[in-house]
């Protein structure tokens, strides 16, 4: 039955490929033979749509396979060194649109979850959803305290749908590598179906996401600049996530932001200090900053607060990373291409025989048109993107936790320009880089170590004394029982020493004797054997004293 299902949905996929004529985009040198008599004897399945870019083909096609191929072209569309951008900017624009499921269904998946009755825990439940999409659904409720909350509850059944689709996907993306392998080795589409099957999986568990949550709240505590719902945790599970209901203005409703008096410009520079702060200072950064996730504070539209939510995807950079992310951005600034080439090198993310200057001019070609415009108009997302696509040419390995914040980068610059044109991501950046780096490597960085060890320092303090005192007794000690091993080894080993002599000795009598036999000497021959027993008996004692 389940294969019988498999074949059915293998052939809806197929049948919708062939109706946007994606198959026409598989160039003629690639279309081995197996995958051409395959195409005739499905003859009668046409391209419908012959008229229509391939960017729009291609996104028409996922949108009509439904939410998990939708949400693999969004994934896409951010791969933009695999991409031509023709079709990733088309991607770009795939929308997870899904009419939502039955508020009753909801009901009945959040008290399974909880194993409550809803009315026991929350009041006011509506069963008529704030928002829908692919995975998830949002319900408004309160608590019993009063407190006025979300619900989001993971759609009934998807988990099945999206392991029959990603196994399918799976299975095609094996045959794509088998076929065409030296295309598929530049797609490899076995990792990228593989990464993506990580990150579906990875957004079905809400307490993923709450966690990652929690974590964000708590690193802009008390912050002017962002604020993140609150999380109910006894109220959360793998299925169902409660949160503290926020009133905010969407931020790609620029007329509402202005009506409310929003002061745009200091917005937009905040957007800047939010995101450098939560990549350099926390290394833990909200990486899914599309328009639906972010809004803006209606209070204080003078000294403006970013509200963050759905931190279901985050990013995490290491300190090597961050250190020299920092010093490329640095070296971006100063235009020192050589700079940026050796930092790759340094790094590990370009290999160690990478010929620095053939690296240099290759960035310096891509990187200087750039830099010719005044760098309020410069993305550096862009520049970031252009960098790592020029760094592949020279075996950059791909590094995911890059490729994300360089997408945010993207939608941070994005969003910060369309509340105020003139940003200058630049001003706002660097001196925040500086004074990171500073902290890092200059003398602040010292001082920052010894603050960072003085409490363990404090502690232990007082015991320092008792310390060095056990410490000298303990090498006093040591150095008693090592002389006494020494003596003892030097005893044994003289003793040894004699033992051996001695046995030596015996085999000179012995054969002495021996000879004195054969000359018929019979009576020393006699005292020689008595000597050698006496002085191999001695030897013997000798070399078996411990
Ligand atoms: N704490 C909240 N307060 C008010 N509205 C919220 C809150 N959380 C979510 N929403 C509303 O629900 C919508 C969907 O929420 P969320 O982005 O978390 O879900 P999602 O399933 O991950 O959606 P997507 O895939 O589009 O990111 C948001 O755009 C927002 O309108």
């Amino acid at each position: 039955m389940r294969k019988l299902r498999e074949l059915v949905r293998l052939y809806q996929i197929g049948k919708t490929l062939f109706d946007y004529g994606l198959d026409e985009l598989i160039p003629a040198r690639l279309q081995v033979w197996p995958a051409r008599f395959a195409r005739r004897s499905l003859f009668w399945l046409k391209n419908k749509h012959p008229e229509l870019s391939r960017g729009k083909r291609i996104r028409l096609a996922l949108e009509s396979l439904g939410p998990v191929f939708i949400k693999f072209g969004q994934m896409l569309s951010t791969r933009r060194d695999l991409l031509p951008p023709d079709i990733a900017e088309e991607l770009a624009m795939l929308q997870d649109r899904v009419p939502p499921f039955d508020g009753a269904l909801a009901r009945k998946q959040i008290e399974a979850s909880l194993q409550n009755r809803i009315e026991v825990l929350f009041d006011d439940f509506d069963e008529k959803p704030l928002a829908s999409a692919s995975i998830a659904q949002v319900h408004t409720a309160r608590l019993k305290t009063g407190q006025e909350i979300v619900i989001k509850v993971i759609r009934p059944g998807i988990e099945r749908v999206i392991d029959a689709d990603v196994s399918l996907m799976q299975s095609m993306a094996n045959l794509i590598a088998r076929l065409v392998p030296e295309r598929s080795s530049r797609l490899r589409p076995v990792e990228v179906v593989q990464e993506y099957r990580k990150t579906l999986l990875d957004e079905l568990n809400l307490l993923r996401e709450a966690a990652n949550a929690i974590q964000l709240r708590r690193n802009f505590e008390g912050s002017r600049t962002l604020y993140v719902p609150e999380i109910y945790p006894s109220y959360c599970h793998e299925n169902v996530l409660v949160m503290e209901r926020i009133y905010g203005i969407p931020v790609s409703d620029i007329e509402a932001l202005e009506a409310n008096g929003t002061d745009m410009k200091l917005l937009a520079e905040r957007g800047v200090e939010v995101f450098f702060t939560q990549v350099f200072r926390d290394s833990f950064f909200h990486a899914d900053m599309h328009p639906g996730n972010i809004f803006v504070s209606y209070e204080d539209p003078h000294d403006p607060q970013w509200i963050g939510i759905d931190c279901g995807i985050v990013g995490t950079l290491n300190r090597d990373d961050k250190r020299y992310l920092a010093e490329n951005f640095l070296a971006f600034f100063n235009r020192d291409y050589r700079k940026v080439a050796e930092l790759h090198v340094e790094s590990g993310w370009v290999p160690a025989d990478t010929k620095v200057e053939e690296f240099e001019s290759a960035i310096r070609t891509v990187l200087e048109p750039i830099f010719e415009k005044p760098l309020s108009e410069i993305s550096f997302g862009h520049v970031l993107l252009n960098l790592f696509n020029t760094a592949r040419r020279f075996n950059m390995a791909v590094q995911p936790q890059l490729v994300l914040l360089q997408k945010t980068l993207l939608y941070v610059e994005g969003v910060g320009r369309q509340l105020y044109p003139q940003l200058d991501l630049w001003k706002t950046a660097k001196p925040f880089l500086e004074d990171w780096m500073q902290q890092q490597v200059g003398y602040k960085a010292v001082i920052n170590a010894v603050k960072e060890k003085a409490p363990f320092w404090a502690e232990k303090l007082p015991d320092l004394p008792e310390l060095v005192y056990d410490a000298l007794r303990q090498a006093k000690l040591q150095q008693r029982q090592m002389q006494g091993l020494y003596d003892q080894y030097s005893r044994h080993d003289k003793g040894q020493g004699q033992g051996r002599f001695l046995l030596a000795m015996g085999a000179s009598t012995l054969l002495a004797s021996i000879l004195l036999l054969g000359m018929e000497k019979t009576q020393w021959a006699m005292s020689g054997l008595v000597l050698t027993l006496v002085v191999w008996l001695l030897g013997w004692r000798l070399i078996s004293r411990r």
